[in-house]
């Protein structure tokens, strides 16, 4: 049997819509493989009764399906789905390195991602990498029909989980068709400072890398409660605050010394929008590690 643990991520980070992400330190999903003849899918932890078993319907079975792989599949939730972080990626992500090393198929993490995105086509429509790619990587990645850039990074924050849930297909709906000169030529400064950002482990420029004028402000109409939470994090000291992947998560940056202080204002704001929450305080993190349990 072989084990993998797949970090939760938060794509989009405001300005680098279906291009960026980070691979975060908590929570992950926990996938275990054996070899089987046919596929077989049982789910424990955070929301798996929303989750299908069926292959065809989960991401994990696309993976398997991708690799002609075959495995009898366990897979324990710790990133609850519908939420933000990326959860149908990162059983996906888990998935992809374990069966490429219970079936020797050597391929490498970068190889993996567009494989992983075969699960992530299954429940959004569309074959975006933007959370996979940094499920199997770790750290701040730039995805684009070229290919993935990836740099480790290390920048503190707060994901946000209202007790509500918003699917990504649905969100992909209020996305905007078309979108100013004025307010792509600001998302492109933004969506820059913020690689920069990363770069040099700055959580001032990665937090104002954040703006986004074009898809942000229609996705956080969907999240009851948002505007408030933003407030509250801004004022505990956030360096910037967006929704996380197609929400209804909210991401602050932040500077460690602020992190609890964000996380609790955060929480509160939901509470009091009557909603209840939950906050990981963590940080740009590792991609998905493999442990081989003999
Ligand atoms: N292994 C899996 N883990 C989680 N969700 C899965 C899985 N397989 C299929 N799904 C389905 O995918 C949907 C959740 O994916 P969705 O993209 O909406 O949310 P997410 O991955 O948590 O969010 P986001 O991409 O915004 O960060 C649910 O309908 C769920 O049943
Ligand atoms: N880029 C995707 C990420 C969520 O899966 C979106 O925002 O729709």
């Amino acid at each position: 049997m072989l084990t993998v643990r797949a970090p939760a991520t938060s794509a989009n980070l405001g300005s680098g819509f279906d291009v960026f992400g980070v691979a975060l330190g908590a929570p992950a999903d926990v996938i275990r493989v054996e070899r089987a003849p046919e596929t077989s899918i049982t789910i424990t932890g955070a929301g798996s009764e929303y989750i299908p078993t069926d292959p065809e319907q989960n991401t994990v079975g696309a993976v398997a399906d991708a690799l002609e792989a075959p495995a009898t599949i366990r897979i324990d939730k710790g990133v609850r789905p519908s939420s933000g972080l990326g959860s149908s990626a990162a059983s996906a992500a888990g998935a992809a390195v374990a069966l490429n090393a219970l079936y020797d198929r050597g391929l490498s993490r970068e190889e993996l991602v567009p494989i992983a995105a075969e699960g992530e086509a299954l429940v959004s429509g569309e074959a975006h990498a933007d959370n996979v790619a940094p499920s199997l990587l770790g750290g701040f990645t730039i995805a684009t029909d070229d290919g993935v850039t990836q740099v480790d990074a290390s920048v503190p924050l707060v994901a946000c989980l209202p007790e509500t849930s918003v699917s990504t297909r649905d969100a992909r709906g209020v996305v905007p068709k078309t979108a100013s000169l004025e307010d792509v030529v600001d998302t492109v400064g933004h969506a820059a400072t913020l690689a920069v950002g990363m770069t040099r482990d700055d959580p001032e420029l990665v937090g104002r890398g954040l703006a986004d004028a074009i898809v942000t402000p229609e996705r956080s109409a969907l999240i009851d409660g948002y505007d408030a939470v933003r407030e509250a994090a801004l004022e505990a000291g956030a360096t910037g605050v967006t929704v996380s992947g197609a929400g209804p998560g909210v991401l602050a940056v932040c500077r460690e010394s602020d992190r609890r202080g964000i996380a609790g204002a955060m929480m509160d704001a939901f509470d009091a929008a009557g909603i209840e929450s939950r906050a990981y305080q963590t940080a740009v993190g590792e991609g998905a590690r493999l442990y081989r349990d003999g």
